[in-house]
């Protein structure tokens, strides 16, 4: 079985007071403006947050796909901006799985094809076993040779998933995962990240604008004006109406303020 290898090391992901800037038509946005944000082993994070609060630029520079201007992003205790061009790539392979809205599958491979592109061949046999425990685990055993094409939006993304998960990451980081779904196919991809955290002890970080999205995090992270505006914790219920609630109250608070 895939084991985590988040359990055992430095904590998954630590955001320490980070701050990136982007020169806009004379001026400069600040996209992010000193964030910060730990994940613990086996902890589910949303965050939330208005249009242009920052949460996908946050999200990319987890990732690491986006150079900050200040602060640090750790990823098991790694700092990425240490790591140059080579050994980022290899360490965000190793260690970062990363899922978008669009899914992002080459549509010339078949859904196994996708699955493996990302994984190293020295895995070998193991491979193959991680690849069969992936299919059987996403029910997706008898789509295996099927093309992104012939596969539905809930079926992509539960590839798009497995594809992420292939290198055993130390934290799976997903970008509004149930944004191109339908209401029923978006509940479905939530549990099975709920079902990631609770059977498989993964550390997820996923960016949604939707408190039925968010509801099934452990702990929603809100962003404003690319700061920490507040943290809410879900406790397990599961109550979209209630996230609804706190995440207006969160915002009122800041008009008030
Ligand atoms: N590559 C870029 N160049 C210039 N400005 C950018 C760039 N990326 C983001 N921004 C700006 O940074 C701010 C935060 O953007 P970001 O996309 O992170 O917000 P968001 O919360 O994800 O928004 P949305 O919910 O609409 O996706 C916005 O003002 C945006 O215009």
């Amino acid at each position: 079985m895939l084991q985590t290898k988040s359990s055992s090391q430095a904590i998954p992901l630590d955001v320490q007071q980070v701050v990136k800037k982007y020169p806009q038509g004379g001026t400069v946005v600040h996209a992010l403006d000193g964030v910060s944000l730990s994940v613990e082993p086996g902890e589910f994070v949303a965050i939330m947050g208005a249009s242009g609060s920052g949460k996908s630029t946050l999200l990319h520079a987890m990732a690491g796909l986006i150079d900050v201007d200040a602060g640090r992003v750790l990823v098991a205790g790694q700092d990425l901006s240490q790591l140059a061009d080579g050994p980022l790539t290899r360490f965000r392979r190793d260690n970062l799985g990363i899922v978008f809205q669009a899914y992002n599958l080459i549509p010339s491979l078949s859904a196994e094809d996708n699955i493996r592109l990302p994984a190293p061949k020295s895995l070998g046999k193991q491979l193959d076993a991680t690849v069969d425990e992936l299919f059987e685990r996403f029910g997706m055993t008898a789509r295996r040779h099927h093309k992104p094409g012939a596969l539905s939006g809930g079926e992509q993304q539960r590839i798009a998933i497995a594809r992420a998960l292939i290198c055993n990451p130390t934290i799976l980081l997903a970008d509004e995962p149930t944004g191109s779904l339908d209401s029923v196919t978006g509940t479905q991809i939530c549990e099975l990240l709920r079902d990631l955290v609770d059977n498989q002890g993964r550390s997820i970080v996923m960016v949604t604008h939707e408190p039925h999205v968010a509801m099934w995090a452990d702990r929603i992270c809100v962003l404003k004006d690319g700061t920490n505006l507040a943290e809410l914790q879900t406790d397990g219920r599961r109550d979209p109406q209630t996230v609804a609630q706190q995440y207006q109250e969160a915002l009122g608070a800041e008009t008030v303020a």
